[in-house]
């Protein structure tokens, strides 16, 4: 079963006040890839992200995860699903207020880790992506490429088997965008899936990446 999908659509629809935000989009994911969604602005590709974690249910079709039926789930079974899922949406900000080290620490405890677990694997994940140091600064000081970072290790504090990760690098220079696909590819060889969605191709090096282009009434992939 190592070819089986991880993450399905079959012929997804999602309409928003009368208007399809996502079009019979069918496609698959096996475990362990580096998926990039292309597609121009407003082709979906934020909102296939948010069906795959089950943040949006498609007004038909099928959204599968790990052979589950997720679009049927109840709002606690997508809680659960969510948990071992690792986001970083477009509008998933760091809390202000907070450190970096306890924003990191918040999906953790949301998943009902003791304080000192949570602490543990949030200075873990600060780790992993390599801003350690950052972890008692507050977020307002960072740059946009260490918010960027921050935004990951939030993503994998609870050691998901997919990052969900929506334009990872828009608005980042050349070196801090090789820095955090660097760290996903570092991601993908440790056996965790993940799903980019970019407008731009993602230059990942080392890595097979397989990108998709969302384009209506469905998807079209092209192997890169
Ligand atoms: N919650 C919502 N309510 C109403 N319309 C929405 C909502 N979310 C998305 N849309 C619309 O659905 C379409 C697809 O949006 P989506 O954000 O998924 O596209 P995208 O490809 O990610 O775009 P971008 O590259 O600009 O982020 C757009 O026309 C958008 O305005």
């Amino acid at each position: 079963m190592a070819d089986a999908a991880l993450l399905e659509l079959r012929q997804a629809s999602v309409i928003f006040n009368g208007a399809a935000a996502v079009d019979r989009v069918s496609l698959s994911v096996r475990r362990g890839e580096f998926v990039v969604l292309r597609g121009a602005t407003g082709s979906g590709k934020s909102t296939v992200l948010k069906l795959l974690a089950g943040l949006v249910k498609p007004t038909s079709g099928e959204v599968i995860v790990a052979g589950d039926r997720v679009d049927s789930f109840s709002e606690m079974e997508r809680r659960w699903l969510r948990r071992s899922m690792g986001l970083m949406m477009q509008d998933g900000r760091l809390l202000e207020d907070r450190t970096v080290h306890e924003n990191v620490m918040l999906p953790a405890l949301a998943a009902e880790e003791s304080y000192a677990e949570a602490r543990r694997r949030a200075f873990l994940a600060l780790e992993k992506c390599g801003i350690g140091e950052l972890a008692p600064a507050l977020p307002g000081r960072l740059s946009a490429g260490e918010k960027q970072l921050a935004l990951l290790a939030r993503a994998v504090v609870n050691r998901p088997v997919v990052i969900l990760a929506d334009e990872p690098v828009a608005h980042l220079d050349e070196a801090n965008a090789q820095a955090l696909l660097a760290l996903l590819a570092a991601f993908v060889h440790a056996g965790v899936t993940v799903v980019a969605a970019s407008h731009e191709a993602l230059p990942v090096a080392g890595t097979s990446v397989r990108e998709i282009t969302l384009a209506t009434p469905g998807a079209v992939e092209v192997r890169s």
